[in-house]
């Protein structure tokens, strides 16, 4: 699938005050678009509006596909990793993968669910239940779901927050393979180092 995203002169305000404006950027299948910014300056309200749990208060977000999606692809054009999201704490990491790759109609087995949690880093702990994860351990689980979904967008927020080395290692080889693999990536960022992994990059 291809796909275009066309950020439009996107502008939010909260109340009185204005949190960005202006802001236009183009994204597609095989590209990775960097937001930086310093704290508070609003990256993740910048993806939210991407991924439709925003309203933005001027301009648009536009898609541009190849074909008319079926309902099916619809619902999985986009995966989204933020520090707002949470993993079930009561299901095991490999339960979360398989509730999360069920509810976006993507077909995932246990024992791919199993090769995911190692791939993250998170080795027999997938077995584990997410009540007994580390803050690390919980970003890693996250990383191994949008990568189960491989989503045609991928919205990263902050992919690397609460990762060691090897942590960020895993971003960094997960992001180039998205990309490898015909994926949009917008990813979000205050790492000077990741925000170079855009092809791209907007400053708020
Ligand atoms: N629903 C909301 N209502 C009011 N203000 C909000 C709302 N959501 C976000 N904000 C404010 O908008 C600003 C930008 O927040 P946002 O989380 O998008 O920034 P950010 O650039 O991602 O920050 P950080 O680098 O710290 O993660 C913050 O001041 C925040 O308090």
């Amino acid at each position: 699938m291809y796909i275009k995203i066309v950020i439009d002169n996107i502008g939010k305000s909260f109340g009185q005050r204005l949190l960005f404006s202006n802001i236009s950027a183009e994204v597609a299948s095989g590209q990775c678009l960097a937001v930086t910014g310093c704290n508070g300056s609003g990256k993740s309200t910048l993806l939210k509006i991407i991924a439709g749990l925003v309203r933005p208060s001027s301009g648009q977000i536009r898609l541009t596909l190849d074909n008319t999606p079926s309902p099916k692809e619809r619902i999985s054009y986009t995966g989204f990793v933020s520090p707002d999201m949470a993993m079930y704490a009561a299901l095991t990491g490999i339960e979360n993968i398989i509730f999360w790759t069920k509810v976006r109609g993507v077909a995932c087995s246990k024992s791919e669910a199993e090769k995911l949690c190692c791939q993250m880093g998170l080795g027999g702990a997938g077995c584990d239940m997410v009540a007994t994860y580390s803050t690390g351990m919980r970003q890693r689980l996250k990383l191994a779901v949008i990568k189960a979904i491989n989503p045609p967008v991928w919205l990263l927020d902050e992919p690397s927050s609460n990762l060691d080395v090897s942590g960020r290692s895993i971003v960094k080889e997960l992001i180039a393979d998205a990309v490898r693999q015909n994926a949009a990536v917008i990813l979000a960022t205050n790492e000077v180092e990741e925000a170079l992994y855009g092809n791209s990059t907007i400053e708020l």
